[in-house]
């Protein structure tokens, strides 16, 4: 069998290269006929992509799913090039992720799309509950912009479970620059609900932890 070590290695080390490309699109201004070259030789690119199409519900090989690693998630994945991708740590006070965002994941010219805010602090209170031996999905997310997010600074992200109820859980978070951690740019209130065995069996058929 494959080296999945190896796999993962070289998954990274294209999502690297894809985030890159993104960013360098996103910020250099190409005169236009070599973006007009540049599209099809994207374009030759992606048909040396001739491996399998997985199904829709097929989880990656390379994945850990629903306790661990998703190498396409588009928060934390490090072979997806739209992911920053947030690092996550456990501490004793929750969960901490650390990324920059980039202009790739711009809104208003220089600062984050407030999406992304929302997406990586969603991600993260997500794997909180998972942290607590519940994965579970978000019901209702409120975000609350207080300052905008630059781009390129060094974030700190944060996810704390604040109640268990049965299989409900609600969930605190925050983003803050890392190098000013008191000034909270958005913050965040969470409920989330982990499935039970037979929705997870039905919302996740190749999920191989939820089966029998
Ligand atoms: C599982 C691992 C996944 C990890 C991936 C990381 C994800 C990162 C975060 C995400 O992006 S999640 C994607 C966005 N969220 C969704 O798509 C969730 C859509 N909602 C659902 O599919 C269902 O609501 C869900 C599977 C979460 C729950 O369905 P269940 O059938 O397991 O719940 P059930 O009906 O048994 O209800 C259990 C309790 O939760 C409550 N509940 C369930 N769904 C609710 C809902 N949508 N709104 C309000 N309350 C809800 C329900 O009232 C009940 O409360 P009580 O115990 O007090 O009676």
């Amino acid at each position: 069998m494959e080296d999945l070590e190896l796999r993962r290695k070289a998954v990274a080390e294209l999502g690297r290269e894809l985030r890159s490309l993104m960013e360098t699109v996103a910020r250099t201004e190409t005169p236009t006929e070599d973006l007009q070259e540049l599209a099809g030789e994207v374009q030759r690119l992606e048909a040396r992509f001739t491996g399998r199409r997985r199904e829709r519900s097929e989880i990656p090989g390379v994945d850990v799913f629903p306790f661990g690693l998703r190498m396409y998630s588009p928060a934390t994945g490090h072979g997806s090039a739209f992911a920053p991708p947030l690092e996550i740590e456990e501490t004793e006070d929750g969960l901490v992720g650390r990324c920059a965002l980039g202009v790739a994941h711009e809104g208003p010219p220089g600062y984050a799309h407030g999406g992304m805010s929302a997406m990586l602090l969603d991600e993260l209170m997500g794997w909180a509950c998972a942290a607590k031996g519940l994965p579970a999905m978000t019901i209702a997310l409120d975000v609350r912009y207080q300052r905008p997010v630059p781009v390129e600074m060094p974030l700190l992200l944060r996810a704390r479970v604040t109640g268990i109820e049965g299989r409900k859980i609600t969930v605190s978070g925050s983003v803050v620059p890392e190098d000013d951690p008191q000034t909270i740019l958005v913050a965040a209130e969470g409920r989330f609900v982990a499935p039970d065995l037979d929705r997870a069996r039905s919302l996740f058929p190749g999920a191989k932890g939820y089966q029998n």
